[in-house]
């Protein structure tokens, strides 16, 4: 047997074709959708994805603007920046590429930001109303394409064992909310879960995300699950992802590769939640 594969760029396109209509419908009304990336540092992996986001921006026709700021900046200096963004009434999504140098407070920057202008979902205020279900708030991109990506398989969410390894504020905590949200039964699992290879085989939905290259096998996942792949790691220039792709193609119903799965679908959503901040600021 050999899975299907998820095709993330597919799923992708159809959504960025409606965006594309939002952004025009919102321009004729006088509104330039406008997201501000912050990018501190020169990692090359996160130029690699604000460049990305700047291309599906411009894809869509939102208004990109990316801050490059040195990696010794002060937090005061970090602040002040998010601070005028957040005053500025052009500017309708903010986003702090994460993870910061270590001399820089993350959960006081993210604070910070206005959390109506919180693309990402992760201002406390956004994360808190996805936990109680209240909605309206901006859903974390990552997590949110998986449920697009899991949604473009037909399998339904309803009554299944979900398991979502990793239990990160941006990917792990937010998936296994939505998945709980759409009533199926969650486990999440972390570095000190015991068992793992026996609670992901019993997964229909397996969502791994501990940035580990290649951790999970074939033997780790039940015949027929779907299988989401949120791992980017970069080795020897190569990128892998956190699931031996090879291996899971031969037990799993479905399957999302790296490249070409999960990333342009976090993407696709952060031009989603752009636009939705743009139309409520309008
Ligand atoms: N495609 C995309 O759009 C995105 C991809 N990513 C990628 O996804 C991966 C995860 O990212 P992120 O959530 O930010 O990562 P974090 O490093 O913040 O969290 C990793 C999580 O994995 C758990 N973990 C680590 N090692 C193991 C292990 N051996 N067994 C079980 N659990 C383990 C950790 O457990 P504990 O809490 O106990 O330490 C932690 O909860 C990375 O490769 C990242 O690059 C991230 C965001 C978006
Ligand atoms: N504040 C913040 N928000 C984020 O959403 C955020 C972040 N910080 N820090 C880092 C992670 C990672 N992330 C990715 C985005 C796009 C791809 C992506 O475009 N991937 C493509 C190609 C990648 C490549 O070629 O290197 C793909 O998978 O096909 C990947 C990963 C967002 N993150």
């Amino acid at each position: 047997m050999s899975a299907q594969i998820i095709d993330g760029k597919k799923v992708s396109k159809d959504v960025r074709e409606e965006l594309k209509a939002k952004c025009e419908d919102l321009k004729a009304k006088g509104v330039e959708p406008c997201l501000a990336v912050v990018l501190v540092g020169d990692d090359p992996g996160s130029q690699v994805y604000v460049r990305n986001k700047e291309r599906g921006c411009a894809e869509v026709g939102i208004k990109s603007i990316a801050y490059r700021l040195d990696a010794g900046i002060t937090q005061q200096t970090l602040l002040e920046l998010v601070d005028k963004l957040n005053r500025d009434p052009a500017v309708h999504g903010i986003l702090v590429q994460l993870p910061l140098p270590k001399h820089l407070d993350e959960k006081e920057v993210l604070r910070l930001i206005d959390p109506k202008k919180d693309v990402d979902g992760f201002h406390v205020v956004n994360a808190g109303s996805l936990f109680t279900g209240e909605g309206g708030g901006f859903v974390s991109c990552t997590p949110q394409g998986i449920m697009r990506l899991i949604a473009s398989t037909g399998v339904s969410i309803e009554g299944k064992n979900a398991v979502v390894i990793g239990r990160s504020n941006i990917v792990g905590k937010p998936m296994a909310m939505l998945l709980l949200n759409a009533n199926a039964t969650v486990t999440v699992c972390h570095s000190r879960t015991k068992n793992l290879k026996e609670i992901a085989k019993g997964a229909d939905i397996l969502v791994v995300a501990i940035g580990r290259p290649e951790f999970v096998t074939g033997d780790m996942i039940k015949s027929g699950a779907v299988v989401i792949d949120v791992g980017m790691n970069r080795v020897d220039g190569k990128l892998k992802g956190d699931v031996k792709f090879d291996e899971a193609k031969e037990v799993a119903g479905y399957v999302t590769p790296v490249p070409g799965g999960v990333g342009p679908t976090t993407i696709t959503m952060l031009l989603s939640n752009t636009l939705q901040a743009a139309e409520a600021q309008g």
